[in-house]
């Protein structure tokens, strides 16, 4: 199948501010595609260039086989977006602003009155929108990017201000909007609620796209570790590596990575035969964050490399 979102080698300067390099990579309809990077990286801003809401030195942004543009982009219809906080009018209330932004025809006061009970905003959409919180003005976005169902919706920092039930919520909505074939280009900072929704993750670092992957495909994603305390980490240590385990010693526990499934059995049964005793286990996998931290340190150290 086509590609819903291509960006192909953009490039974006603020003033003397190099900001996106070269940025390329493509979403596939109905994907769930995260956009992850440090604090600066330039997640916003591509959102930002998607959206055609400023112009750049060089490169395309095509959605739906329809370049955009500063100056063409119909094809925007097709796209809700959340940047960065959502820019409401203070004297209008929610409702208000569902029935503005609303596309006109039959099913206009069905559809306003479907996103309102999903989100769960009717105890306060007939309230002007000055006297919203945070996670209510942030509910209210959300409500007015998903309104018109829109093929693609590009979503910055979704889960900000949100309380956990809202965050539930939203997770829910956003998987099964993406199971009737909506795609999903999403920023978000917290990733262990990131890695529960998205198919796919675009990973940008000081501008640069630097590893488009899918989850499955994350190298060490998914690697799981033991964690054993014992009765004498160091002797434990010593018999582990002359059995040939890696391991690595985390203030009082000794870190295994568990390559099959009965592990525990046999590392219990190598201590035991040296007379060491197990005081404490326990598990870990790595998650979205470790793969993370673990992509952007190869980069940062490459980058050194090659300096
Ligand atoms: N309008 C602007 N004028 C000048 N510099 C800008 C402008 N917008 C963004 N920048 C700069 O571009 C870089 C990328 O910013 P951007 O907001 O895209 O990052 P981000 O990855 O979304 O960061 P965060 O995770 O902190 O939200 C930053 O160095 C920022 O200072």
């Amino acid at each position: 199948m086509g590609d819903i979102l291509t960006v192909t080698n953009l490039n974006k300067s603020f003033g003397k501010k190099h900001v996106l390099k070269n940025v390329s990579f493509n979403v596939q309809p109905g994907e769930v595609v995260g956009l992850v990077g440090p604090n600066g990286a330039g997640k916003t801003t591509i959102m930002k260039a998607i959206l055609g809401l400023f112009s750049w030195e060089s490169g395309q942004v095509v959605i739906q086989g329809q370049p955009v543009t500063m100056t063409s982009h119909r094809v925007l219809d097709e796209v809700g977006a959340l940047i960065e906080y959502p820019g409401l009018y203070p004297f209008l209330t929610g409702y208000q602003h569902l029935e503005l932004f609303a596309n006109d025809g039959p099913q206009k006061q069905a559809r306003i009155q479907q996103i309102i009970e999903t989100l769960k905003i009717d105890s306060y959409i007939n309230q002007k929108a000055k006297n919203y919180s945070l996670g209510m003005k942030q509910k209210l976005g959300i409500a007015l990017a998903l309104l018109n169902d829109p093929q693609l919706v590009i979503l910055d920092e979704p889960m900000n201000g949100l309380d956990p039930q809202a965050t539930k919520d939203l997770r829910d909505l956003i998987i099964s909007q993406a199971k009737k074939g909506t795609t999903f280009l999403i920023s978000s900072h917290i990733l262990s609620e990131l890695e529960k929704i998205v198919d796919e993750v675009v990973v940008l670092d000081q501008g640069k796209i630097i590893k488009q992957a899918k989850m499955a495909d994350l190298s060490i994603a998914g690697q799981k570790f033991i964690l054993l305390k014992t009765d004498d980490n160091v002797k434990a240590a010593e018999a582990l590596q002359a059995a040939g385990y890696q391991l690595e010693v985390i203030k009082d526990q000794l870190k295994i990575e568990q390559s099959e499934s009965n592990e525990l059995a046999k590392l219990i049964k190598l201590l035991s035969a040296q007379q060491i005793n197990l005081v404490d286990v326990a598990h870990q996998q790595n998650d979205l964050e470790t793969s993370l931290l673990n992509i952007l340190g190869k980069h940062e150290q490459d980058s050194q490399v090659k300096e």
